[in-house]
This record gives structure tokens, C-alpha cells and sequence, in this order.
């Protein structure tokens, strides 16, 4: 149970490369965080800074509001009371489950007695009670990495740290993971930052994701927030899987390059002409402005090409062809090809064909007044 306070961490590597920069984050008492970003975005150089392997280059790092790291002071990891999950779990082949889960304690000189029963406790809650005398050898996947869950909650720790913990994992014995880490966490009220690239896991896991990108925090919300408030298109577009539509912003009117897009749309966040558009430039100025729409795959239906349409900004306007459909839990994961754009959409109710051809109907875009550079499709 623990605070965490990060104020404008960053981290340079030795050749130079910013790992980290200007990190504002603070993580509640009990809170579930994930960092999510694309690979190479820095949620390991941060997970490492907050666990102490690395020492930032600037700002300051407080845990329960005790500096560990900072000007003129640091605190090593093995005395930041923290625990930690990596994704190859780490545990020693010739201790068994019951040796490895009670190591940290052994280290810290517990007495045999109460060591036994607190690896008795622990195995119990992470359901490996009858494992204590197997070798890792003859142990799941899974099981292995409940052993190092085991181990890193055993010396109750202020903080759990998880670095793609389940990743190495199948469905579906990730998922039920998933749900038992959340239930240990909220059990022993825990503080845990989760490191994760998997966007339905940081969204379905955490109270709040903090989404990187360069070393940089875009931004730390809700999994809500993120996809109905997203700040930017990067945000928008790895958070949503949202498709990216640069145009031109003039008097609250954004004029799409894209020809399905390809009225004067909307004005504020009123519905005109179909799609309703959401954003703060919107509102502001008459410049002629570049700008980027986001639009979710959950924002568009799909009409058979030859039904009749209502909704006068897209009749006439180019058909799509649906390219790939996957089906997934939620329903068909589609991707078409409109006009030369990769348009991402859900579809539900009914099964797309790969061929099939479409009319797209954009019910809601996120503007954002961005240098058309931002724009470079998928951000992933
Ligand atoms: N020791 C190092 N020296 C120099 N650069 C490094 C070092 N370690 C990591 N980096 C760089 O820092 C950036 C952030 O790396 P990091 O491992 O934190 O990313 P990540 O978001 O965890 O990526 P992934 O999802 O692929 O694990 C990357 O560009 C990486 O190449």
C-alpha cells in the first residue's frame, strides 16, 4: 500500500538516447496502473526507474512521499520495499515452488516457522497450496508465473511492479490470470503499475493507463476517458484503433482530404450531416488551420452499397471494399479499403465478406488541430 509520486522524471541512456522525459504521474494508494505504449515507448525505462535499476537524470521519484530518487539522494531497489513480476518469470530451477516463493524472506532473516507459514499463506491465495514441492521444471506456464507472483507478494511490498507479466502467456489462461492478479491486488490493496502493450489488457485491467509515447506521457486517464476523451490522435488512434483523417479546419468546419469524408462537417460538437463532430478547435478561431479526425471503428456502420441512405453528407460519396474481417469477441474486427484509406471498423449483427462493398457512415470523429506530420496513418 503505497503512494508513488513521480514529478518531471527523465531518464537519458548513456549513448544519449532519452529514455524518459518530464514524467508527471501520481499513482493513488491501492491504484491499478497500466503504461501503455507501442514498443520502444519507455514503460520498461520507466517500470526500472521506479523499481531503482535505473537512476532518472532528472525530476524525482517519491514513494508513500519518501524520496528514493532525486537531487542528492538514492535509495537502492533492494530497500524501496517493492515487488516485482517480469515477463519471463524469473525463478530459480533448482529451488522448489516453496524455495522459491520464500527466498525474499529467507534473505531478510525470517525465522523458519514463520517463513513456512507465510509461503504456506501465499501459495494458498495464488492456488499453487499443492505445488510447494515441485521443481519449476515439472510446473504450466502459468503456474510458473504465479511462483514469481507468489514471490514478489510475499514480503507484502509497498508497490507491485509487473512488466509484461502475462505476455508470455495463451489466452485463455492469460485472461484468468488477468482476473486473479486483479483480485490479489484489490484483496491486498495494492498498489500496482502494470506495464503492458496490450491495449485490452491495460484497458480492462486498470483503474487508470497512462499511455506513452517518446519517453513521454500523452496521456493518464480512466480506460473511459481515454476512449471517449482522447487528447490527441495519437492517443485516439493507439488507444481506439482509430483511423486518421487529415484535412482542413476553417470557421469550426473540418474539410477532410479524404473524399468519404468530403463536406464541410459539422460545427462545435452539434450533429450535421451525419457525423458529429468532437473537439476544442472547433470552436476556436477562423484561421485556416491543418487538423486530423479521428474516427473509431465503434463510430461507423456499414450499409450493403445499394441500399438507400438518408444521411445526405455520404450519398454518393466512394464505396469501400471490405478487405479482412476477423471475428472477436465484440464482433467482426473489419478493415476496408476506402478511396485508398484503411478504414478500421466493428461490425456487429451481421457477417462482412472479404470482397463485400460498402457505404461507410461516420457517426462521430475527434478533431484535433495537429501538424499534418502527425498524421502518418496507424500509430502503432
Ligand atoms: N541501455 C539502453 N541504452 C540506450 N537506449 C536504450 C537502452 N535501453 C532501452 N533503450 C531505448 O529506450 C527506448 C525505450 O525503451 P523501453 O525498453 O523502455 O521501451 P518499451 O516501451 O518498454 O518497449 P517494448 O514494448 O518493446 O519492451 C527505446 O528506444 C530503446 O531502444
Amino acid at each position: 500500500m503505497a503512494t508513488l509520486e513521480l514529478n518531471g522524471l527523465g531518464h537519458v541512456y548513456e549513448n544519449g538516447h532519452v529514455g524518459l522525459s518530464g514524467i508527471e504521474l501520481n499513482i493513488r494508494d491501492g491504484e491499478f496502473l497500466a503504461l501503455l505504449g507501442p514498443s520502444g515507448s519507455g514503460k520498461t525505462t520507466l517500470l526500472r526507474t521506479i523499481a531503482g535499476f535505473l537512476r532518472p537524470t532528472s525530476g524525482s521519484l517519491a514513494i508513500d512521499g519518501k524520496t528514493m530518487a532525486g537531487e542528492g539522494t538514492w535509495v537502492p531497489p533492494e530497500k524501496r520495499g517493492l515487488g516485482m513480476v517480469f515477463q519471463d518469470h524469473a525463478i530459480w530451477p533448482h529451488l522448489n515452488v516453496a524455495g522459491n516463493v520464500g527466498y525474499p524472506l529467507k534473505l531478510a532473516g525470517v525465522p523458519k516457522t514463520q517463513l513456512n507459514g507465510r509461503v504456506a499463506e501465499v501459495l494458498e491465495q495464488v492456488g499453487l497450496a499443492e505445488y510447494a514441492r515441485r521443481k519449476p521444471s515439472a510446473l504450466s506456464g502459468g503456474q510458473r508465473q504465479r511462483v514469481a507472483l507468489a514471490r514478489a507478494i510475499i514480503a507484502s511490498p509497498k508497490a507491485l511492479l509487473l512488466d509484461e507479466a502475462l505476455s508470455a502467456l495463451d489466452e485463455p489462461l492469460r485472461a484468468r490470470l488477468r482476473l486473479e492478479l486483479r483480485a490479489l491486488t484489490r484483496e491486498e490493496g495494492l498498489t500496482a503499475v502494470h506495464v503492458t502493450h496490450d491495449r485490452a489488457e491495460a484497458l480492462g485491467l486498470a483503474d487508470r493507463v497512462a499511455v506513452l509515447r517518446d519517453g513521454m506521457i500523452q496521456q493518464v486517464g480512466t480506460p473511459a476517458e481515454l476512449l471517449e476523451t482522447p487528447v490527441n490522435s495519437f492517443v485516439a488512434s493507439f488507444v481506439s484503433d482509430a483511423t486518421l483523417f487529415p484535412g482542413t479546419l476553417v470557421d469550426g468546419n473540418f474539410h477532410a482530404d479524404h473524399p468519404g469524408l468530403r463536406l464541410p462537417m459539422g460545427s462545435g460538437s452539434q450533429r450535421n450531416h451525419g457525423t458529429r463532430l468532437i473537439g476544442q478547435p472547433l470552436a476556436s478561431g477562423s484561421r485556416s488551420r491543418r487538423a486530423v479526425a479521428a474516427v473509431a471503428p465503434t463510430s461507423v456502420r456499414l450499409k450493403p452499397a445499394g441500399s438507400p441512405i438518408h444521411v445526405d453528407n455520404l450519398a454518393g460519396g466512394p464505396l469501400a471494399r471490405v478487405t479482412s474481417a476477423l471475428y472477436g469477441r465484440h464482433g467482426y474486427e473489419t478493415s476496408l479499403d476506402w478511396a485508398g484509406a484503411t478504414l478500421r471498423v466493428l461490425v456487429t449483427g451481421w457477417t462482412p465478406k472479404e470482397g463485400d462493398m460498402v457505404r461507410p457512415l461516420v457517426d462521430q470523429a475527434h478533431v484535433f488541430c495537429e501538424e499534418a506530420g502527425a498524421v502518418q496513418g496507424r500509430a502503432a
